[in-house]
């Protein structure tokens, strides 16, 4: 399976200006959605449990972000390390109206925090579905997530909702500040 992966980082690789972003989060938190939103947001469509990933690239300022969006079921995080390589970037997706996952969401974001392939990767949290009524707000999030916890990288959490597309290019905006060469 990392041959495969590697093989096609490889041909995605040859883009200019290119910057590998990594997609996780729970199950059901808007990965595809958000994805789906940024690459063809004139049809909406109703997404599928993703198995295995989606991978798109993305023009935004004068980048290529090569997107990897894997899917968040319990049963294959397992597999999501065979996806860290390289990546310049991790998104990291919160379903803001449901506040009983969100334990479940920080102990998998802490993890992965800790994980050495991913230790020069920026951080953006999508507080995603802003759109639905009483939902957490960002700064809940960055709260609840222990966010202000997190000094050895730059982050930001950027409030959204995928389906309207509320909030998903300001997200965009910061990571290609953050991805700006220093
Ligand atoms: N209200 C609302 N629903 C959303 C939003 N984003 C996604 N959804 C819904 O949430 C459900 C799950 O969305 P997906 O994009 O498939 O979630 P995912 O993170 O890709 O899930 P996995 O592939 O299983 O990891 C779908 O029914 C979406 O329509 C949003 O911003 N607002
Ligand atoms: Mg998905």
């Amino acid at each position: 399976m990392g041959q495969i992966l590697a093989r096609l980082f490889n041909r995605f690789g040859r883009y200019k200006n290119h910057q590998k972003i990594l997609m996780l989060g729970l199950d059901g938190a808007g990965k595809t959605t958000l994805l789906r939103k940024v690459t063809d947001p004139s049809t909406p469509r109703l997404t599928q449990p993703t198995v295995g990933f989606n991978l798109e690239s993305v023009r935004h300022r004068n980048l290529t972000l090569i997107m990897w969006d894997v899917g968040g079921q319990e049963k294959i995080r397992a597999l999501w390390h065979h996806y860290f390589i390289k990546s310049n970037a991790l998104i990291f997706v919160v379903d803001s109206s449901d506040s009983s996952r969100i334990p479940e969401a920080r102990k998998e974001l802490q993890k992965l925090l800790h994980e050495p392939e991913l230790k020069d990767a920026k951080l953006l949290v999508y507080a995603n579905k802003q759109d639905v009524q009483n939902c957490l707000s960002s700064s809940d999030l960055t709260d609840m997530l222990d966010l202000s916890l997190v000094d050895d990288r730059q982050w930001h959490v950027q409030a959204c909702s995928a389906n309207t597309g509320k909030g998903v290019y300001e997200g965009l905006d910061w990571l290609a500040d953050a991805l700006k060469p220093s």
